[in-house]
């Protein structure tokens, strides 16, 4: 909807009311064509205003609606009418101004906005490109180089950059609406025609191809076969190089394209997921909207490793005291320095002051005695977490909720150290940790909602993706990602080589292998768990053990000293320790011969459909026992996970959203067939959740969490 009022004696006011961020449905379409009509045939009215109820200008297209069939007015001619109109048009822009709602600003005359507001055209996140006339008019406005990174990048800009650009014409301190209506009442009666940006010529660029060439190198790399950000690249060039309405046509035929791809289909979801996540629920029925999270002013670290230092950083970044504990001194002093500055390099990046007042260093526990939250970060040796606790339990004041950032150890175990086992979650960051998105906040069968609601505001007030999950060994993250790395070792020991296995993982978007990955984090931590399982036992090499197929490459590796890039040698060979630079190693490729022959097996030619299929496919089936194991409460929160925490190609959704694109009845059937192919592997036997979301017809992914539901009510 769209509300027409008249002020001042000659400003038409025009509010756009679709709470809650005034999205551009068919309603409010609507209502902006009568509300303009109506003020255009107003002879009192000299000049308008556009606005957006409640401090928000507007989000854009209304995103649920893309399912539907079109209808209500469109938004090209609204915008290009808006843009004729004979009678000054000025947007205040509050809150945000994104895709359709910044191309409607573009269509005004003026546009005028607060300090706080936020400006962009973010349809590249959603797989989309700015098809309401944006791709064609922010060029002309702003030049091709500036326009070409908002548009492919789809960053949201601050008034104050959107100034400098050009984007707008004024920014305010003081009420929006207020300041546009007397610009309104200043450009009343004067000419328009320099004001229409359609009109404008594209700047000029020298060396058009060159930059466009270029971008497109830069776009292709790091699109990883997404299609949205070329599209973009390809619509700006149409704006640089046609005339505006053959400008037009071209985007419109780009994002026919792009309108109906399962890339924007799966981007949609995962904008929705995102949401998604944030209303969490237990299986208990405790939920998001009825548990009050505790107060939190002041916060504790305790271990200073790598993951340590950047909870703390984090936190300190988000405004919070943090008291940080070390035992040993030396590790303490060295944390202080390595803490130092990365908070000072995160300030002048965001042109702040560093917040390095906000943590103090301690290498006593006492210390934390009037904290409101401590998480936990010490090195991942259950017994030492268990005595940690156990301190913790007796240092703290009552009330404090005690949290472990382990990255799979039973957080009910740690939580029957304290007398108050209900304050006990996990909060499960990952590396590095004030840089990565993904929070999985992990709850036990016996920590409160009241704790898992502060965790989770918490994580908000972070910046973190926060993802509630119950209590499993590795949770939903890492249960999922053993699968993948095994079979992946599998199918070197099959035939294939680190190189090809990683080569079919980044083809299909990841941004490293799982090799290249392991190398980076280090094979000897997998090692160090194998070992504490007894499933690593040092000079064997088995490949059976606990009655299913088991890999000791990783093993045999780390037992030669080869712990990836730190020691310059892993599944690839390094110039020098600690180098990033992988080159594939002939002692590797000769040392999985003589591993084959000592088994007996005959390497077979894998090609790249048989990789994804058997390291993804495993992972999707260990996905839908999570969902039936009620760890996860539905798949948005493990394709969330997987997008913001193991780098899943945004464009492909997600491991569950994948697997209802690729067909459930496909991914169950290839299951079968590796299962029968490889019955020591349990785990690729089919799940009883797939088969049951088959044997219904493979409802989208939507509806799965009313499935699971039913599942779960008729245990
Ligand atoms: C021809 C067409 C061309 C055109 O170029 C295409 C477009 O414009 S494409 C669009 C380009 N625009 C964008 O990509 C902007 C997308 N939006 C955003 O980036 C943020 O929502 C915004 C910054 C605006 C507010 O952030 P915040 O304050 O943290 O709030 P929040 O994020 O939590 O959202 C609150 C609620 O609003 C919902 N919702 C939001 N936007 C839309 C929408 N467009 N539609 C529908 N719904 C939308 C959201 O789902 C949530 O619902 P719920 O049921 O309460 O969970």
């Amino acid at each position: 909807m769209a509300q027409y009022s008249r002020i001042s004696g000659s400003v038409g006011l025009i509010t756009l009311k679709n709470p809650p961020v005034n999205a551009l449905s068919a309603a409010v379409r609507q209502g902006i064509v009568d509300t303009v009509e109506k003020a255009l045939c107003d002879p009192q009215v000299k000049s308008v205003v556009i606005c957006g109820q409640d401090g928000v200008f507007c989000g854009g297209a209304d995103v649920k609606e893309f399912e539907k069939s079109m209808s209500g007015p469109p938004l090209i001619p609204m915008i290009h009418s808006i843009e004729c109109a004979t009678k000054p048009m000025v947007a205040a822009i509050e809150g945000s101004a994104l895709g359709g709602g910044l191309e409607l600003a573009l269509g005004c005359h003026y546009r005028i906005a607060h300090s706080k507001a936020r400006l962009g055209l973010p349809e590249v996140t959603l797989g989309l490109l700015p098809a309401a006339g944006g791709s064609q008019r922010l060029p002309r406005l702003i030049g091709v180089p500036a326009a070409l990174d908002l548009i492919t990048t789809g960053r949201h800009v601050t008034a104050a950059e959107a100034l400098q650009l050009g984007i707008v014409d004024q920014v305010t301190d003081h009420k929006t609406v207020d300041a546009a209506v007397k610009f309104a009442l200043s450009v009343a009666g004067k000419p328009l025609d320099a004001r229409r940006i359609s009109t404008y010529p594209c700047p000029v660029v020298t060396d058009l191809d060159a930059l466009f060439e270029d971008v497109m190198q830069k776009v292709r790399q790091s699109a990883r076969g997404a299609i949205a950000p070329i599209a973009c690249v390809q619509a700006v060039r149409a704006a640089a190089t046609l005339p505006y309405t053959r400008g037009m046509e071209r985007e419109k035929e780009l994002m026919a394209t792009l309108f109906t791809s399962g890339q924007a289909r799966a981007l949609q979801y995962n904008f929705f997921a995102q949401r998604a996540v944030g209303k969490w629920r237990m299986p208990s029925g405790a939920r998001w909207d009825t548990s009050t999270p505790r107060p939190v002013h002041k916060v504790a670290v305790i271990g200073l490793g790598t993951m340590g230092r950047g909870i703390a950083v984090a936190l300190a970044q988000a405004g919070l005291p943090v008291v940080t504990v070390e035992a040993q001194e030396k590790q303490l002093m060295e944390a202080k320095r390595v803490m130092s500055d990365m908070l000072k390099r995160g300030a002048k990046r965001r042109g702040v002051a560093p917040p390095l007042d906000k943590i103090s260093y301690s290498s006593n526990i006492q210390d934390l005695a009037d904290v409101d939250l401590v998480i936990e970060a010490v090195f991942e040796d259950m017994d030492l977490k268990k005595k940690v606790f156990l301190q913790l339990s007796a240092v703290c004041k009552p009330g404090t909720l005690l949290c472990t950032n382990t990255s799979g150890l039973d957080v009910d175990q740690l939580a029957s150290q304290t007398r108050n086992p209900e304050l006990v979650v996990g909060m499960h960051f990952f590396a590095p940790a004030h840089v990565m998105k993904l929070l999985e906040v992990v709850y036990g069968p016996r920590s409160s909602p009241q704790a898992v609601a502060t965790a989770m505001q918490l994580g908000k007030k972070m910046g973190k993706i926060s993802v509630a999950v119950g209590n499993c060994r590795g949770f939903v993250g890492n249960r999922m990602l053993k699968l993948y790395t095994e079979q992946a070792s599998f199918l070197l020991e099959e035939g294939a080589t680190p190189d090809l296995v990683d080569r079919a993982i980044e083809e299909f978007g990841f941004p490293m292998g799982v090799f290249r990955m392991s190398d980076l984090s280090g094979l000897d931590i997998g090692w160090r768990v194998r070992k504490e399982m007894k499933l690593a036992v040092p000079g064997q090499s088995a490949r059976i053990r606990e009655g299913r197929r088991y890999s000791p490459l990783g093993d045999l590796l780390c037992e030669q000293g080869r712990f990836g890039q730190k020691t310059g040698r892993g599944w690839y060979r390094y110039n020098k320790p600690g180098d990033r630079v992988a080159h594939s190693d002939p002692w590797l490729h000769h040392f999985l011969e003589e591993y084959r022959a000592q088994h007996g097996l005959v390497a077979r030619r894998i090609d790249q459909q048989e990789i994804l299929e058997r390291c993804l496919y495993p992972m999707i089936n260990e996905g839908f026992r999570i969902l039936q194991d009620g760890i996860a409460a539905g798949p948005e929160d493990i394709d969330v996970i997987y997008v913001f925490g193991y780098g899943w190609p945004r464009h492909c959704g997600g491991p569950m959203f994948y697997a209802s694109m690729v067909g459930l009845e496909k991914v169950l059937e290839r299951l079968e067939h590796y299962y029968q192919a490889h019955p020591d592997v349990p785990y690729l036997q089919p799940c009883s959740l797939l088969r049951r979301l088959v044997a219904i017809g493979s409802p989208p992914v939507q509806k799965w969490r009313e499935v699971i539901k039913n599942l779960h009510s008729q245990l």
